[in-house]
Formats: structure tokens, C-alpha cells, sequence
């Protein structure tokens, strides 16, 4: 089922004068429960796209339908909603907060997402999902004692938490060596699987594309390949 659907979409920067176009009407089909890497030279405008759909930034055209409503046509505070609740973030760096133990990260998650959930239920909640990651023996540690893998896997356990349904992943291995990157890559292959998580992934790195369901070429502002 597609769970996006990214229609014509372009954005342009304007830099004083200058006008850069820097998507150049793209289309695009996230499938529920997949994984979407998005490949191309420096530039290319993978980022910006990622960030487009998931509302981290206006397009200056084109539609963007989450679950068959049009994002581009909502509010700050409908597109707000939607990322608190719907949507995971993962980034080349962990960016956890230095003074808070790994679970507490995870539990200011859970209040930034609004959940319903009571506290006991948040504590079950949050070992499940360490478990998940392996990480649930390091819950009481604080981020500077933890390796880059470790972090990178608590910044995981942290884009899921509130059950997302669209895990949006910029460079995710990219700070790891080759071992540490096929393994978080594993796992969020092992995560979007069991978890029925759909992923979008901008990668530079080529041995992690096996990891992918489909693979999208992008080239100065527009898709190459899908
Ligand atoms: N906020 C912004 N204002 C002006 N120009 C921007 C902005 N964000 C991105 N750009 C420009 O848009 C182009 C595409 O950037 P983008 O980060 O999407 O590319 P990318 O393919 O992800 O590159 P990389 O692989 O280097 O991260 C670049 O020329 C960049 O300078």
C-alpha cells in the first residue's frame, strides 16, 4: 500500500537575486512497510526531499499526500501533529542529550509525542523497545559512555518510540565504521520489518543499499532512477 505519494514536487532557494532550483518536480511512491534509500552526487537535492515530505519545509510546488491526505495543503499545527505522532527521525549524528540516561531520552520522547500512555505503561514500552536494539543492558547509562554504535542505536530506539509509522533516516550510518553501519543498518531493516515501519533513507554509502527495497537515483534536482 503506498503510504506516500510524492506528486510534481520542486523547491526553489532564493538567495537575494538568485534563484536556485533545486528540486525539479519529483515523483515519488513510499510503499507502507519498505525501505527507500535515495542515492546521488552531492547536491542532488536528497535531503531537501526528505525534508519536504516530512513537512520539515514548505515545497514551492507539487503535493505531498501522507496517508492520502495533502500535506502541502495543511497548517503548521495539522503538519506539527503528524510529525510528533507519525514520524521518526534519524540523523549521521545521535544528538542525544549528554545529561540524560538512555532511558530518559526516551522518555522525553514520549512526552514531546503527546502519548496517551501512563507512565508504567511508557517504563514497558521503553524496555521493549531497548530490547529491540540490544540496549536495554545500558538503560540507567548517560550517551558519553556509550560508543558511536550504541548511540547510534539509542537514537533509533528514540525515532521509533511512539510508534511512527514513516522512519525518516539522513546519513544514519555515516559517522560508523563499515561494521557499526551494517549493523544499525540491520536493525532498521529488522525494524521497518517487524514494526511495519516505512523508511526513507538518504545514504552515500553503497554497501548499505543492499539493505534497501527500492533505490532512488536522484541527479540535480530530479529522480535518475527508481
Ligand atoms: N536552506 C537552504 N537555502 C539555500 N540553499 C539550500 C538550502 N538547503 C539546501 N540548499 C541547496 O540545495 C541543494 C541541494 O541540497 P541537499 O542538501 O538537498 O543535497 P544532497 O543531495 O542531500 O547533498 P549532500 O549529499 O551533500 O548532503 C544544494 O545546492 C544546497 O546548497
Amino acid at each position: 500500500m503506498a503510504i506516500f505519494t510524492i506528486k510534481d514536487i520542486k523547491k526553489t532557494f532564493t538567495n537575494g537575486e538568485v534563484k536556485e532550483e533545486v528540486l525539479k518536480g519529483i515523483n515519488l511512491t513510499l510503499h507502507e512497510g519498505e525501505i527507500t534509500a535515495l542515492v546521488g552526487a552531492s547536491g542532488s537535492g536528497k535531503s531537501t526531499l526528505l525534508t519536504l515530505a516530512a513537512g520539515l519545509q514548505p515545497a514551492s510546488g507539487g503535493q505531498v499526500l501522507f496517508e492520502g491526505e495533502n500535506m502541502t495543503e495543511m497548517n503548521a499545527e495539522q503538519i506539527r501533529k503528524i510529525r510528533a505522532g507519525k514520524f521518526g527521525f534519524v540523523f549521521q549524528f545521535a544528538h542525544l542529550v549528554p545529561f540524560l540516561t538512555v532511558e530518559e531520552q526516551l522518555l522525553l520522547m514520549f512526552n514531546a509525542s503527546e502519548t496517551t500512555l501512563k507512565k508504567h505503561e511508557q517504563t514497558k514500552e521503553i524496555n521493549r523497545i531497548l530490547k529491540l536494539v540490544e540496549m536495554d543492558h545500558r538503560k540507567r547509562a548517560y550517551p558519553p559512555s556509550l560508543s558511536g554504535g550504541e548511540k547510534q542505536r539509542v537514537a533509533l530506539a528514540r525515532a521509533i518510540i511512539h510508534q511512527p509509522s514513516v522512519l525518516f533516516a539522513d546519513e544514519p550510518t555515516a559517522s560508523l565504521d563499515s561494521k557499526r553501519s551494517r549493523d544499525v543498518m540491520r536493525l532498521i531493516r529488522e525494524l521497518t520489518r517487524t514494526l511495519n515501519i516505512t523508511t526513507l533513507m538518504v545514504t552515500h554509502d553503497e554497501d548499505m543499499l543492499s539493505y534497501a527495497d527500492h533505490i532512488v537515483k536522484m541527479s540535480d534536482g530530479l529522480v535518475l532512477k527508481e
